[in-house]
């Protein structure tokens, strides 16, 4: 293990840990012996290249792309093999790379279907902590999912991750594809939920953007953490400047 990783010690409770993770498509090895660890509280940022692994690495722990080797602990439980849903239903939450909504859905119908699983009746009372926190998909809750705007939606996709009531929440490139300025909104609403208590594991390609929320950091490249610091020590560092923030 290089000297700038993180030995497992420092996190004694953490709220996943991921363990030697590796993961195929056919022959093609897209995860080679992934170590990550997240404590409950943190924001934590996975940064990297185009094809460095950040989506498989994703689909892996929410279950809808199978490991071939290494382990997952989510809460002290071994849920390497768990199905998607039951990883739902723990309080893992995967907002999944280009939004994915349902168009022709209604804005608080999309929303709605963040809570199909659960039981319980504090469902409108979420509702409008999504609301409070995106006043435009109040303002639009009856019109149709599809004629939002790619920021809007990326609103929405969180609003109904967040309508699971998750613990963990993964986010998968929020930024993609949004100009500038909706780029610092929606990242500051990730800053915003974290303060609300929610742990998150934010895969970012806009380095600078994560990084500057993130309590901690892992660099990606090609299947392996090749580096793991606080966010602000990854940003200060000469090889993650030169490599993601073109400086
Ligand atoms: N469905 C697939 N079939 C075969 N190979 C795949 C598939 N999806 C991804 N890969 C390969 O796995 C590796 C990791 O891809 P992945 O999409 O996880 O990277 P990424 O870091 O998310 O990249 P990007 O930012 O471009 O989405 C790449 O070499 C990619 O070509």
């Amino acid at each position: 293990m290089p000297d700038d990783m993180l030995p497992d010690a420092v996190l004694p409770d953490a709220m996943l840990k991921v363990e030697g993770l590796t993961s195929h498509y056919g022959r093609i090895q897209a995860l080679k012996g992934v170590d990550i660890q997240v404590a409950p509280g943190e924001l934590v940022a996975l940064v990297g290249g185009n094809g460095a692994g950040k989506t498989t690495l994703l689909r892996t722990l929410s279950g809808v792309q199978p490991a071939s080797g290494g382990r997952v602990i989510f809460e002290g439980q071994d849920i390497t093999q768990a199905k998607p849903h039951a990883r739902v239903k723990r309080g893992i939450a995967q907002v999944p790379e280009g939004r994915q909504v349902w168009g022709p859905l209604s804005v608080e119908d999309n929303l709605r279907l963040g809570a199909v699983l659960r039981r319980d009746r504090e469902i409108a009372q979420d509702l409008e902590r999504v609301y409070a926190m995106f006043p435009i998909l109040k303002e639009r809750r009856r019109q149709a999912a599809g004629t939002l705007s790619g920021g809007q939606q990326q609103m929405l996709a969180m609003g109904r991750a967040l309508l699971t009531k998750p613990r963990l929440l993964l986010l998968d490139e929020p930024s993609m594809g949004l100009a500038p300025i909706l780029v610092e909104q929606i990242l500051t609403s990730v800053a915003d939920l974290k303060r609300q208590g929610v742990t998150i594991f934010l895969v970012e390609q806009n380095a600078f953007a994560a990084l500057k929320i993130a309590d901690r950091g892992y660099v990606l490249e090609t299947g392996k953490v090749v580096l793991s610091d606080s966010g602000a020590a990854l940003l200060a560092n000469e090889r993650v400047k030169e490599a993601y923030l073109g400086v």
